[in-house]
C-alpha cells in the first residue's frame, strides 16, 4: 500500500499515554511543538496527557513549557505557544481495562469539540512491561476501533513476553492499526544508508563480504541515568538499544535489495536478514556496568544491570557471511556518537597491501546523530618526495545539502503516524526473530564487567573488535 506523506491528516484526538514521563518530555512533546511549527499537523487536533495522578489542564501545560525550555530545539516563546498550548487537556486517574481514570470523558469532550469522527491516535509512551495492560483497557473501554495505536520500544522483553503482548494486540487491533517505533530507523542518515547504497554503482556493489571486513554500529552516550533509574535497571542496555535500535539499524545495512522502497518490500527484506541473525553467543557478547551505578537511587545494591553492551553479531546470509557486525553502546562513556561504520578490506593483490597500509583506512561512516552526515576515508599519499601513506576523512553533513532541513526522527515518525504511513515501523515477524537471536544475552544475569565512567567500557569489549578495531572518534 503506498501512502501520500505530504497529505494533510483531519482532525485528530491524540492520547498520550505516559505524558509525564522522560520520553514524553525529552522526546514527544517536543516533536509536536515542532509539528505545529512545521504545519504538519491537522488544522483541528487535541494532545490529551494521560497519567496515573490527578493534574489540572493548566499544570500540564506548566510541565509541557517547562520540558519545552528544557529540552525542545524551539523554545516556546519562540514558537507557537499559544495555538499550541490552548490544544493541550490532561486526563488523570489512570487507565486500567476496570477504570479508564478520567480519560473517556476527556476524550468525549475532544470529540465534541473536533467532531465524533475525529481519528483517535493513542500513544504508549510507557514502561514495556504496561504494554499489555493499556492495551486491554483501550478494548475494554472501546478505544480500540478505528484508532491507531504506537508502541514504544521494546515490543516484548523476551520471545514469550513478546509472543503474550503479539496475542493481546492482535485480538484487540488489526495489524494495519500498529504502529510499533524504533526511532532509530526515522533517522534521516539511517534513510540516507539506503539512497546511498542503491543510488550509487561505487557503494552498491561493494556492499557485501568481498569488499567489507566489518560493520561497526557504534552508540555511545555519555548520558547518565540517574534520572530515569527506575526504568533503566529493569530494562538494561541489551534491552534498552541492542535488541531494538541496533539490530533495526544491522538489518537496515545487512538486507539485501528490496523489491521497492515501498513499505511491505522494505519491511520484509528487513525481515528476511535479521532470520539470518544467528543467535548470539555468550562469548560474542560483553555486558558491563559503569562504577557507581548501583549507589544511584532506585538501583538495587546488587542490581546485575547491564549499562554496556558490545556484541559480535554474524549474519548467515550469502552476502555477509564470515564478517562481523560490531554492536556497542552504553551510558557514562567517553563520548557520545551515533556511527555506522563499512570497514572495506584492504587490496588484496597489487603493489600496496597488508602492512604497507594504514588499519581501518578505508571507511564509510553514516553519522546517526543530529541531522546526520556522511563520511568517507581513504588512504592517500602524503605529500613529498617518498610514498608515505595517510588517511584523511572527508565529511558530508546532510543539512547541507541542497534543500537540507531533516525532521527529527521522533517528528517525521509522529507524522508517519497521522497519515497513517508504516514504513518505518517495525513487524511482528522479524520481531520474533530478534527475541530469538538474543535469547541466550536476555537470559544472562551474571554481574556484568565493570567499567570507569567516561572510558570505552570494559577492556573486553575492546579485544571482541579483534583484528579489524573500533573505527576511532575523527
Ligand atoms: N526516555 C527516553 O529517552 C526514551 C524512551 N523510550 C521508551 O519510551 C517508553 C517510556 O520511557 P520513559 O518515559 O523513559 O519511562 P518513564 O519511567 O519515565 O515512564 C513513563 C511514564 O509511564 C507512566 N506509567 C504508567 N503506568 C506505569 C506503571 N505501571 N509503572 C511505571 N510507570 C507507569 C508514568 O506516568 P504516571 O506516573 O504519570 O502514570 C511514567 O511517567 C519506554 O518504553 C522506553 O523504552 C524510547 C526512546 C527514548
Ligand atoms: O531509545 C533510546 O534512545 C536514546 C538515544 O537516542 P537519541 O537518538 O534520542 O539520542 C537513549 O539515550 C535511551 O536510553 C533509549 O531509551
Amino acid at each position: 500500500m503506498s501512502v501520500d506523506s505530504t497529505a494533510s491528516p483531519g482532525p485528530t484526538v491524540f492520547v498520550l499515554f505516559g505524558a509525564t514521563g522522560d520520553l514524553a518530555k525529552r522526546l514527544v512533546l517536543p516533536s509536536f511543538f515542532r509539528l505545529v511549527e512545521e504545519k504538519l499537523l491537522p488544522d483541528e487536533w487535541r494532545l490529551i496527557g494521560s497519567g496515573r495522578r490527578s493534574k489540572t489542564d493548566d499544570e500540564f501545560r506548566d510541565d509541557v513549557r517547562a520540558a519545552l525550555e528544557q529540552f525542545g530545539d524551539l523554545r516556546p516563546a519562540d514558537g507557537p505557544w499559544d495555538e499550541f498550548s490552548s490544544r493541550l487537556r490532561f486526563a488523570g486517574g489512570g487507565f486500567t481495562p476496570d477504570d479508564a481514570g478520567e480519560l473517556l470523558d476527556r476524550i468525549a469532550e475532544a470529540r465534541g469539540d473536533l467532531g465524533q469522527d475525529a481519528q483517535l491516535v493513542h500513544y504508549l509512551g510507557l514502561p514495556p512491561q504496561t504494554f499489555g495492560e493499556y492495551t486491554r483497557a483501550l478494548g475494554a473501554h472501546g478505544l480500540a476501533e478505528g484508532s491507531r495505536v504506537v508502541y514504544e520500544k521494546p515490543f516484548g522483553t523476551s520471545l514469550e513476553t513478546f509472543r503474550e503482548l503479539d496475542e493481546v494486540v492482535h485480538d484487540v487491533l488489526e495489524e494495519s492499526q500498529v504502529f510499533r517505533i524504533d526511532h532509530f530507523l526515522g533517522k534521516e542518515a539511517t534513510q540516507e544508508l539506503r539512497a546511498l547504497r542503491f543510488a550509487n554503482g561505487l557503494f552498491g556493489s561493494s556492499w557485501d563480504r568481498h569488499h567489507v571486513a566489518a560493520v561497526e554500529i557504534d552508540v555511545p552516550e555519555t548520558l547518565d541515568v540517574a534520572d530515569r533509574a527506575e526504568f533503566y535497571d529493569a530494562t538494561g542496555a541489551v534491552l534498552d538499544m541492542l535488541v531494538t535500535h541496533l539490530f533495526q539499524v544491522a538489518a537496515e545495512v545487512a538486507m539485501d535489495p528490496p523489491a521497492t522502497f515501498g513499505p511491505d518490500d522494505v519491511a520484509a527484506a528487513r525481515n528476511d536478514v535479521i532470520r539470518c541473525f544467528r543467535p548470539l553467543a555468550r562469548e560474542d557478547v560483553v555486558r558491563g556496568q559503569f562504577d557507581g551505578y548501583r549507589d544511584l537511587d532506585h538501583v538495587a545494591d546488587d542490581s546485575t544491570t547491564e549499562t554496556f553492551v558490545a556484541a559480535r553479531l554474524w549474519v548467515d546470509s550469502d552476502r555477509w557471511r564470515g564478517v562481523p557486525f560490531l554492536l556497542r553502546t552504553g551510558k557514562r562513556m567517553a563520548e557520545s556518537h551515533q556511527k555506522v561504520n563499512l570497514v572495506f578490506r584492504d587490496p588484496q593483490d597489487g603493489p600496496l597491501t597488508g602492512d604497507d597500509l594504514p588499519a581501518r583506512g578505508n571507511v564509510l561512516c553514516f553519522d546517526l546523530a543530529g541531522d546526520g552526515a556522511l563520511a568517507l576515508s581513504m588512504n592517500v599519499k602524503t605529500p613529498g618526495a617518498s610514498l608515505e601513506l595517510g588517511t584523511t576523512w572527508t565529511q558530508i553533513p546532510l543539512d547541507g545539502l541542497s534543500g537540507g532541513d531533516p525532521l527529527p526522527p521522533y517528528v517525521r515518525l509522529i507524522h508517519d503516524v497521522l497519515v497513517g504511513d508504516r514504513a518505518l515501523f517495525t513487524r511482528p515477524d522479524g520481531l520474533e526473530d530478534v527475541w530469538k537471536v538474543a535469547a541466550e544475552v536476555l537470559d544472562d544475569h551474571r554481574q556484568p564487567e565493570p567499567y570507569a565512567p567516561g572510558s570505552w567500557g570494559p577492556e573486553s569489549a575492546v579485544r571482541l573488535a579483534d583484528p579489524v578495531g573500533w573505527v576511532l572518534p575523527h
